[in-house]
């Protein structure tokens, strides 16, 4: 239904993290190399990722080739200079979302290139400088998410009580 797509991600954990919460949400991710790990690195692995994890993971040689076989419905990206709330747009099927490197952000000069939809923001305390990746991913997808009142979920069922 929706996207997910990591520009050079850094930190083996983070990118873990983010494939179990794309798993769980029955999201696609799409990793743009270079990556500043190796897949098979066992700081991945313990993340212990099963195999329905792993397979909807998709890793693209570059941004060009990647978005080409993304072919987003709008694009979505991620930045702590964006100037509107990631709860404003109203989020549809086929929309991607973009998350730049755990330590340098997104270039610039690639928003410029791509001229996304929107540049979103998560709300940060004035003196926050950014929020760690995978958390910033589960915050917006989620919301993405409960937009489509989390379709095909499993919401849960009542207790039985004893
Ligand atoms: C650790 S942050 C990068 C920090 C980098 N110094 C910067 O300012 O962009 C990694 C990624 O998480 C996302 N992110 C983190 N905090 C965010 C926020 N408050 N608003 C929007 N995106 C955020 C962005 O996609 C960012 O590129």
């Amino acid at each position: 239904m929706f996207d997910v797509i990591l520009y050079e991600p850094e930190i083996p954990p983070n990118t873990g993290n983010v494939m179990r919460l794309c798993a769980n949400a029955g999201l696609r991710l799409h990793l743009i190399e270079p990556l500043g790990f190796r897949l098979e690195d066992r700081r991945l692995r313990r993340a212990g990722l099963d195999y329905r994890e792993w397979a909807q993971v998709r890793v693209h040689p570059d941004w060009v080739t990647g978005l080409a076989a993304i072919s987003p419905r709008r694009l979505f990206a991620l930045t702590t200079r964006g100037l509107t709330a990631y709860t404003q747009p109203r989020f549809e099927p086929g929309d991607a979302f973009l998350f730049g490197p755990e330590t340098r952000g997104l270039p610039t000069s690639l928003l410029e290139t791509i001229r996304p939809t929107y540049r979103l923001r998560i709300p940060m305390q004035p003196e926050s400088r950014s929020l760690n990746l995978a958390n910033a991913v589960a915050i917006v997808l989620f919301e993405a998410w409960r937009q489509q009142d989390f379709a095909g979920a499993v919401l849960g069922t009542a207790a039985k009580g004893p």
